[in-house]
């Protein structure tokens, strides 16, 4: 019998829709933040081979892996901020599964980027964008492509002055506005974290973070391929590990989309 999910199956076969993978390849290279010295900070990648069907495994390939939760490509949990931290199912092991796939919104700040590396996005600027592509829906992940993930070496990437990282991120305005104006799940960023590189500067520090895992929202970090995504249309499925007592995690993300 005939149905929605057998249909998508099929339009997946035919090409008329597309998996897009967002995700950044997750290994000792992948960059990692730097916080101030003062606070402790996430290691680096580690990967220990077990065996390779050699004499300690002769049959099998496998290893040990040594990375922090926010590595890479990963979820933020709203337990992962002091903001967070009373709220129920606020876990990377109690969120519902259901809250992990919703529609995705790309608010396209390429060239503002290109131009300026410390860009903010403001409610202005969403809701220009919304003029153009209509209303974020409650439930959606608001994807802001910047292009960043295209700076392929990680000094590049991480970007840090002599005054610390300079990367973009959301101005306080249009963190409160995506979750409390339009309940949005999250946002997902191309960005080694969700809050601008100079955010450990403004008041109050990281406010992205401190908005939206307070009003129990989620983010995306390090994500890839967003210039493969219409600015609506398509479904993102970011599903963290269920880690217990979680506070994030690396995840593949992907995306279903009109091909
Ligand atoms: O969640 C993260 O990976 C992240 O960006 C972060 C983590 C810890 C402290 C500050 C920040 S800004
Ligand atoms: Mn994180």
């Amino acid at each position: 019998m005939s149905n929605i999910l057998t249909q998508l199956v099929e339009e997946l076969n035919a090409g008329t829709l597309k998996v897009v993978d967002l995700t950044q390849p997750l290994g000792p290279n992948t960059p990692v933040i730097g916080l101030p010295p003062i606070f402790a900070s996430s290691p680096g990648v580690t990967i220990e081979q077990i065996s390779r069907y050699d004499e300690p495994g002769p049959g099998w390939y496998w290893n040990t892996l040594h990375l922090g939760e926010h590595t890479g490509t990963h979820f933020d949990a709203p337990v992962h901020w002091i903001t967070g931290k009373e709220l129920a199912d606020n876990r990377c092991d109690t969120i519902p599964a259901r809250r992990f796939v919703g529609p995705a919104c790309v608010i396209d700040v390429s060239a503002d980027v290109a131009a300026d590396p410390d860009f903010l996005l403001t409610p202005e600027r969403i809701e220009a964008w919304e003029a153009e592509h209509g209303r974020i829906p409650a439930g959606a992940w608001v994807l802001l492509r910047t292009d960043w993930s295209q700076r392929s070496d990680p000094a590049d990437f991480l970007n840090v002055g002599a005054d610390g990282p300079h990367s973009p991120g959301f101005h306080k305005s249009a963190s409160e506005f995506l979750a409390h104006q339009r309940d949005v799940l999250g946002v997902g960023v191309e960005t080694v974290g969700t809050d601008a590189g100079q955010a450990g500067t403004f008041d109050p520090p990281f406010p992205n973070h401190a908005t939206m895992h307070g009003a129990g929202k989620f983010g995306l970090a390090s994500l890839c391929n967003l210039d493969q995504l219409p600015a609506t249309g398509a479904v993102v499925i970011a599903a963290p590990l269920k880690i217990v007592d979680g506070s994030g995690s690396p995840l593949r993300v992907l995306a279903i989309a009109p091909a």
